[in-house]
């Protein structure tokens, strides 16, 4: 049986009116998925204030309200419990509700701009292929053990984390690898969580619609490494120019890794092609199918966290040398008659797009026409589309813009606001086309032998929302019916 009290352990109370010792069904922060007996934790959002749907709530049959301002009608027979912050509150309900999972698993965060979804990919892969029962957590899936479940943010809301951490402790799961977002720390979805360890993978552009100011963005990432246990690791990129500050208040034990300065863990880029990179990793060379320099920190990373977390390391190194890229990030396929490389990045940044495109340009030999097919989102950080615009006319032979994901905003205003960004030099090399199939196609159209195309934004995505409404859509798909119908 749940007893409000106990799940209230550890969460400091304001004030209570009524009985903490009843016992409750669930725990809600929704007043629209309120049953009877359940609690309903009221937390004020972006858009509304939970505090007005207390009422709705009790109306519901909600036995408990958990709140930061008591409600002016407070009725009898229910209990009212004001706390300092509902988010807090609701993630130490959520993990005391669901036994506190995370205290029986080896639970690692990865946080920063770029490389989450793959770093805690190909760790649950590597440690699945090192003989493990493993969990993700993560912007593409949810993984318990091998059992996929659809996942609606990059780090989830807290009862929906704990729910699937109890999920994974009761599936025998040893190791579990999430994704931390700077609004998954911002709205305290993972307090309560108890990490084995955490890493930094780079902080540049982003969100900077949801967060004040760059300070802010950063202080957030930095805050998840302050809450850090003394028991835990804390593994940096100390090559980011803010590596260093993620360290700086933490209880964990420090590691770093770097490609360029002095680290716990240093690797060498030795070659990069198209089929790899043959990296040096504390004298070890290694052969992985990873494509791009990024990949190099995104591989060092999970080498250092596979030795941190115990991994023999012959048995790393060899396992590491298996791994395939994640869906959607650098993913690629070559027409057969006309040679031609498409390749979907889930690139919806401009640093992230800057890498992919350096990346495709050191690989490339020089004579290929190098095609970049990109859009920005609706309702997201408005000053990345002239950047993102920017930098593809520069390190494209050709960029056509077109529609990401436009949401609830005008497609070609966002377009519009991307072509501001295109120097007057550039004018030439760009064309807009807001149809995102049609702009896939022209591209196609466009590639002559040898060629290379980049759909950059929607990575492993497999749908277009515009309009508020979402329809199927898979670039990766798409792209390959284009080229295999080249191929008649
Ligand atoms: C901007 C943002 O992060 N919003 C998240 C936030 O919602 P919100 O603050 O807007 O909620 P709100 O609509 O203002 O409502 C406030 C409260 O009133 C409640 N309410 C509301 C209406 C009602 O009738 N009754 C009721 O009780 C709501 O349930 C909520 O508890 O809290 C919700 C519950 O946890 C999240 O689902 C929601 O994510 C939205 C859908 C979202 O799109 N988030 C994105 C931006 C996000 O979180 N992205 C990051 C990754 C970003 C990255 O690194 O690339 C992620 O981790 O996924
Ligand atoms: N270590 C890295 N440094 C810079 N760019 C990277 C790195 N790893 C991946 N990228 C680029 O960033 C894109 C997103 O990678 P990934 O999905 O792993 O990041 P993420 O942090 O999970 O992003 P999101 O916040 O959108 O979930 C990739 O498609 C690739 O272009
Ligand atoms: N986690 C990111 C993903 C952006 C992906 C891009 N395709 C878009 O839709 O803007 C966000 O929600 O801002
Ligand atoms: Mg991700």
């Amino acid at each position: 049986m749940n007893i409000l009290r106990d799940i209230l352990y550890k969460v400091t109370l304001e004030k209570v009116v009524g009985n903490t010792g009843v016992a409750i069904r669930e725990l809600q922060f929704d007043s629209r998925e309120i049953g009877l007996d359940d609690v309903f934790i009221a937390i004020k959002g972006t858009v509304s204030d939970g505090h007005e749907y207390i009422e709705k709530a009790v109306n519901q049959g909600a036995l408990a309200v958990v709140c930061e301002t008591m409600p002016k009608h407070i009725v009898n027979g229910i209990t009212y419990v004001q706390v300092a912050d509902s988010q807090q509150a609701l993630a130490m309900m959520a993990a005391n509700y669901y036994g506190n999972p995370s205290e029986s698993i080896k639970l690692v965060g990865i946080t920063g701009t770029n490389g989450k979804t793959t770093i805690s990919t190909l760790l649950y892969n590597l440690f699945t292929a090192a003989g493990f029962e493993c969990g993700l957590l993560s912007t593409v899936k949810i993984l318990v053990g091998r059992t996929g479940y659809k996942a609606t943010h990059t780090t989830p809301d807290s009862l929906t984390i704990n729910k699937y951490l109890a999920k994974m402790v009761a599936a025998g799961v040893e190791f579990c690898f999430m994704e931390v977002s700077s609004h998954g720390i911002h709205q305290k979805r993972t307090e309560g969580l108890h990490f084995t360890g955490g890493i930094f993978t780079n902080l540049s552009h982003d969100h900077l619609d949801y967060h004040k100011d760059f300070k802010e963005y950063r202080d957030v990432k930095k805050k998840f490494f302050d809450d850090l246990p003394k028991s835990a690791f804390a593994l940096t990129n100390i090559d980011d120019k803010n590596g260093n500050v993620m360290l700086q208040n933490t209880s964990a034990k420090k590691y770093t890794y770097a490609l360029k300065s002095y680290a716990d863990y240093k690797a060498q880029i030795l070659e990069n092609q198209f089929s790899g990179l043959l990296l040096k990793i504390n004298n070890n060379e290694l052969w992985v199918r990873l494509i791009g320099s990024f990949n190099a920190y995104n591989v060092l990373a999970i080498y250092a966290t596979a030795e941190l977390l115990g991994l023999e390391q012959m048995e790393t190194l060899q396992l590491l040398s298996t791994l395939e890229s994640v869906d959607g990030r650098f993913q690629f396929s070559i027409s057969a008659r006309e040679k031609i490389t498409a390749i979907v990045d889930y690139a919806h940044t401009p640093d992230a797009l800057k890498n992919v495109l350096e990346t495709i340009n050191a690989i490339r030999t020089g004579n290929e026409t190098l095609i970049t097919v990109v859009g920005c989102g609706g309702d997201r950080d408005t000053t990345k589309r002239p950047k993102m615009a920017h930098i593809a006319s520069q390190l494209s032979t050709k960029a056509i813009f077109t529609s990401d994901n436009p949401r609830t905003e005008d497609p070609e205003a966002i377009i519009e606001e991307m072509e501001q960004g295109v120097p007057p030099e550039n004018y030439k090399k760009t064309l807009s086309v807001t149809d995102r199939k049609q702009a896939i196609k022209t591209a196609c159209q466009l590639a002559e032998t040898n060629d290379i195309i980049l759909i950059a934004g929607k990575g492993h995505e497999t749908y277009q929302e515009i309009n508020g409404k979402r329809t199927d859509f898979d670039d990766f798909k798409i792209v390959n019916q284009l080229l295999t119908a080249l191929n008649k």
